[in-house]
């Protein structure tokens, strides 16, 4: 094969790498032909006009207009130049207007006629990342009823419980458990259960809607809210709310005792987090509320609140 300039060059432009060489000072000595093109793509004044623009002052504008990995990107081409580090990787975000996209940036050193170079490469790596996101969302979700499963409503649960801690806020926890659903499920069959399960943990999802909030499934029939930022009065209204919602939806349930539709009780708690205190205590509460609707009659809510909290 000819070992040119030529043909080496016209290798380089035939892979989908963005590929920039630059000198010791930043200042931009070769592009392929996928780095020109991505920048006209994606309006780059520097893609076609590059000789003589310093690669690392470009970082430095990104940063300027807000782009922190423009900020990273500039002290790892330093750390390479500066022969800190022996090359230089990292995985950025770049997402256009219609898509969501990321990158992998990396920086190696070169040698050549006695002088350094360094080679920044870009690759574009959105596939991967979205089949992670993908992985990474069906781990936090519940198999069933799409919404958040366990394990995601404790780790929401903790960190909300510390946000609230921090700004003095209260937080209210309801647990929603649905009324007779054993019987439910042994007159009209589990394929009827889980039918409804999935239209209770559609509903929920329309009562979770702010930052920080939550919906969860919290065991078989037991499902969770957390409103964060929400005094107790305002999680009653919502609590009622969902039962009426729930009741609305017309599932029949006729061998129930108490209802001839499908219902639930609600243990609503609310607490202001203190120092010392954790989440596990609002959960206790709430538990013993639930416990207390089911109690008295069940299609209720029954409520909970420090007293001191009451008062804020
Ligand atoms: N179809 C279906 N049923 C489930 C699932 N998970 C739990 N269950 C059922 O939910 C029912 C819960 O029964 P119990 O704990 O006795 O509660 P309950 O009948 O709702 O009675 P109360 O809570 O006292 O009103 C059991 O029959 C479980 O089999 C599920 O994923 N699908």
């Amino acid at each position: 094969m000819e070992n040119s300039y030529e043909a080496l060059s016209l290798i380089l432009d035939s892979i989908t790498e963005h590929i920039v060489v630059i000198d010791g000072n930043g200042i931009i000595q070769y592009t392929n032909k996928s780095w020109s093109e991505f920048g006209d793509s994606n309006a780059c004044a520097i893609s076609d006009d590059w000789r003589g623009v310093n690669y690392i002052e470009e970082c430095d504008k990104a940063s300027v207009m807000g782009d922190d990995f423009g900020i990273q990107a500039k002290k790892g081409i330093l750390s390479v130049i500066s022969k800190e580090a022996p090359f230089f990787y990292f995985e950025y975000p770049c997402h256009s207007i219609d898509e969501k996209r990321w990158f992998t940036m990396r920086v190696t050193a070169l040698k050549m006629s006695n002088r350094d170079y360094f080679v920044i490469s870009h690759q574009n790596i959105t596939e991967r990342k979205l089949a992670e996101e993908e992985v990474r969302n069906l781990a936090r979700l519940d198999g069933l009823t799409d919404i958040p499963n366990r394990r995601t409503f404790d780790e929401f649960l903790h960190n909300e419980w510390r946000r609230c801690l921090r700004l003095n806020k209260p937080i209210c926890l309801a647990i929603v458990d649905l009324d007779h659903f054993k019987l439910l499920n042994d007159h009209y069959g589990h394929q009827i259960g889980d039918e409804c399960l999935i239209k209770i943990g559609k509903l929920l999802k329309k009562f979770a809607c702010r930052p920080g909030d939550i919906c969860a499934r919290y065991g078989g029939e037991e499902f969770a809210l957390i409103w964060a930022d929400t005094p107790l009065e305002q999680a009653e209204r919502l609590s009622n709310e969902l039962l009426a919602k729930i009741v609305a939806l017309g599932i029949p349930n006729e061998r129930s005792p108490t209802d001839d539709y499908l219902t639930a009780s609600i243990g609503l708690a609310m607490s202001v987090p203190e120092k010392d205190s954790n989440e596990r205590e609002l959960i206790s509460l709430a538990d013993s509320m639930l416990y207390r609707a089911k109690e008295s009659g069940r299609n209720k809510v029954e409520l909970f609140s420090h007293p001191e909290a009451l008062q804020r």
